[in-house]
């Protein structure tokens, strides 16, 4: 038997990356939160923090351990809530900064939240099927004392998806001793999991895209759409796009970009990655080697939804887009953000642009908490409310305050998550 032996990452990464973009927002908004901003340390300092190991025996007999965590940043609206990722280059930096921006959407969209994240290091399509529930099982118990419907509720991120989550609520019920449906959310249907949650997200960016499209006169039939991730978000946000006209004329994953000018027949893609795991190899669009290539592609509408840190000064000067929609949590860097908006490409931020899967994992837990479930159209319906309404009220302070989208949805959420702070009379 081997021990694998790792220097855990938050002793080398800590306080650098996004946790660093996250403040340097937060120091952006302070000016505008009037007699708040003497609450802004709150926003700063996440709640708490849990850092775990996670060891598993792997299919051949040998020890593996992994690096877990879950931050819950802040529980002044509610409990928290906010997704977990597999992912190779998870740290505990990157888990601390999308806490923290879980606190911000659930207050930028007013769901009764706060904001919390979670996350193992690992790339989990080196698992075989047996080792990744062990280790979502091994997680799930390290967590256990931190999360609860009422404390703290995970949900899908990267690379986590419905089984993962009927894995983790039935080992936290197994710990409880009884059955927890309302635990996480983005469950399997047959499990208390809500119509409608999986094509949340990208749903939403397609909301909020078409209001953005309509503020700069943009008619989405016939606008070219580039999408960088065809995951949960980019996936599902490129078919609705395509199913209203708009043409996906790019796509990138992780190993390759394909490109057609006329428009990528989507359904055909989403066939072909279910079958292959990539959009590398597809007929209907052709290849291009080099990557940094996506991001000058000719279009209307870019859609980052992959990872953080895409959009960077390196190749922010390139974007032709009029509109970005941040499907993806912190996709552009803050220097990126100045020169696109220096450029004036108008920029949707992730706060508010991939805040359908957090929206409907609201209705979720709503749902099971009260045993009745609501049909697909209901949820869509209010889904399409809440965005919509969310997008307006934003977009009506950054008129007003003449500050980008970004810093007006991080005004309105701040303003909430510190209102709610001073009425609990919490003191640091
Ligand atoms: N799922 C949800 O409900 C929500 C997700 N988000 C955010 O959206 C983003 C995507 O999440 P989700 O769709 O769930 O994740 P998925 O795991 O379903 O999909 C991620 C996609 O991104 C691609 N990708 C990964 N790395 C790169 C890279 N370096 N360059 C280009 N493409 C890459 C993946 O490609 P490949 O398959 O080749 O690895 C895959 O297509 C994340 O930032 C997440 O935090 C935000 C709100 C809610
Ligand atoms: O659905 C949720 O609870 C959270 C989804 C998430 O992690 C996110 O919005 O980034």
């Amino acid at each position: 038997m081997t021990i694998k032996h790792e220097v855990p990452s938050y002793l080398t990464q800590h306080g650098i990356g996004p946790w660093g973009d996250y403040l340097e927002q937060i120091d952006r908004v302070t000016p505008y939160l009037g007699n708040l901003a003497r609450w802004v340390e709150t926003m700063k300092r996440p709640k708490r923090i849990l850092v775990v190991d996670v060891p598993i025996e792997r299919d051949d007999g040998t020890i593996a351990h992994f690096e877990g965590y879950r931050v819950q940043h802040n529980t002044s609206r509610g409990p928290g809530k906010g997704g977990v990722r597999f992912h190779q280059d998870v740290t505990l930096s990157e888990v601390m900064a999308l806490s923290a921006w879980m606190t911000v959407k659930n207050a930028a969209v007013n769901v009764p939240y706060g904001g919390a994240k979670g996350g193992i290091r690992v790339d989990p399509k080196t698992l075989s099927q047996g080792e990744l529930q062990r280790m979502t099982r091994r997680y799930t118990s390290e967590i256990n004392i931190i999360i609860g419907p009422n404390k703290d509720i995970p949900a899908p991120d990267v690379n986590t998806n419905e089984q993962i989550m009927a894995w983790m609520m039935d080992t936290y019920s197994m710990n409880q001793g009884s059955t927890a449906s309302g635990v996480v959310t983005g469950k399997p249907i047959s499990l208390g999991g809500s119509l409608g949650r999986r094509e949340a997200t990208g749903r939403g960016v397609f909301v909020v895209g078409c209001e953005a499209a309509a503020k700069r006169g943009l008619n989405i039939h016939g606008a070219k759409v580039a999408v960088q991730g065809f995951g949960n978000v980019g996936g599902i946000a490129a078919r609705l796009f395509s199913e209203a006209g708009a043409k996906v004329v790019a796509v990138q994953d992780h190993i390759s970009t394909v490109v057609r000018s006329s428009g990528l027949d989507v359904a055909a893609l989403q066939a072909h990655v279910n079958e292959t795991g990539s959009v590398a190899g597809f007929k209907g669009g052709e290849e291009i080697s080099d990557r940094a290539q996506f991001w000058a592609v000719d279009c209307d509408i870019l859609v980052p939804a992959a990872l953080e840190q895409q959009i960077t000064v390196e190749n922010a000067s390139s974007i032709r887009a009029k509109i970005i929609l941040e499907g993806a949590n912190g996709p552009t860097s803050p220097a990126a953000d100045d020169i696109l908006h220096e450029k004036g490409v108008l920029v949707v931020p992730d706060v508010i642009a991939n805040a359908g899967g957090v929206t409907v994992s609201y209705f979720e837990w709503v749902q099971d908490f009260s045993s009745f479930f609501w049909t697909e159209d209901e949820i869509n319906l209010r889904l399409t409310r809440i965005m919509r309404e969310a997008f307006t009220a934003v977009w009506q302070l950054a008129e007003e305050k003449k500050v980008s989208l970004r810093t007006a949805a991080f005004i309105v959420a701040c303003t909430r998550v510190l209102q709610a702070r001073e009425m609990r009379g919490l003191y640091p």
